[in-house]
């Protein structure tokens, strides 16, 4: 594919009949650039989930044009370029962290054990810091740990995009900002196109080149935000003035307006 822009148009989407249905967005224009980190951060019920499926093609939107490096996405998710990680990691409890890790590739490839598909798994085992629990089920693993496998499960299949849908809102404060270091050295070391969705401003702030704020009824993007932190960035950061100026800003956005 030759540039990965997903450039998406007039976007509305609604669910359900005419008389009971739901606006859930209504005439969003949205672009992301390829290799940079965006999310989408809202209150419940605002749409990013649905805004993130739409980006990646798992989704047809009721009205508007999406399109991923000048294609309908439908192209990229047939060329497996989108990788999805969900709210929950949903691991396969009968199996391993690296059986878990591998599954998507040897689905995919039709063989069921291949060394390709392993050494794969074992590769980005290791990028999301798990090889030593490789042999590890389910049930061995912490709720961090689990969210990791469900991240390499995704990156074994080496996608452009990787759509990640609010991926550490289970997990303890601490683990949760462990998580989004972690997540900020893997982006930069595989150069992903990354689409994220979250509640939390200080993730939002921490990991994302650009922040789309989200308003609800009907879901639509309220406002933009570049973030201009140097990189990488440690924890070190929050206590940055320039994080502080953001995360007041992003509260403004986010908090309900006085009723007058
Ligand atoms: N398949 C569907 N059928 C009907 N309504 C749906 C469907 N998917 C989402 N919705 C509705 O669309 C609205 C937006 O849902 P969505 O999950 O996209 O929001 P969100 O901002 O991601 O919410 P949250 O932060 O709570 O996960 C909600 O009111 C939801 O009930």
């Amino acid at each position: 594919m030759e540039s990965r822009l997903i450039s998406a148009h007039g976007i509305s989407m609604r669910f359900g009949g005419k008389g009971a249905g739901q606006t859930v967005l209504d005439s969003l224009d949205i672009t992301v650039a390829p290799g940079s980190f965006v999310t989408l951060l809202g209150p419940s019920g605002c749409g990013k989930s649905t805004l993130l499926k739409i980006l990646g093609g798992l989704l047809s939107p009721t009205s508007g044009d999406v399109s991923i490096g000048g294609r309908p996405p439908a192209d990229a998710v047939r060329e497996r370029q989108i990788g999805l990680v969900p709210q929950r990691p949903a691991l396969l409890p009968w199996k391993t962290a690296l059986q878990n890790a591998s599954m998507l590739r040897h689905i995919a490839t039709g063989k069921r054990n291949s060394a390709e598909s392993t050494e794969a798994a074992e590769h980005v085992l290791k990028l999301v810091g798990l090889d030593g629990a490789r042999d590890k089920l389910p049930h061995q693993l912490s709720g961090g740990m689990a969210q990791r496998v469900s991240i390499a499960r995704a990156l074994a299949m080496d996608p452009a995009i990787l759509l990640m849908d609010e991926p550490f809102g289970a997990l303890d404060a601490i683990t949760r900002d462990e998580m989004n270091e972690k997540l900020a050295e893997i982006w930069a070391e595989t150069g992903k196109t990354i689409i994220f969705v979250t509640h939390s401003i200080s993730e939002a702030i921490f990991l994302s080149d650009t922040v789309h704020v989200m308003g609800v009824n009907p879901g639509r993007i309220i406002e933009t935000m570049e973030i201009a932190l140097e990189r990488p960035r440690t924890r070190e950061v929050f206590d940055d003035h320039a994080f502080t100026e953001y995360a007041r800003r992003l509260r403004e956005l986010l908090e309900p307006k006085a009723v007058v």
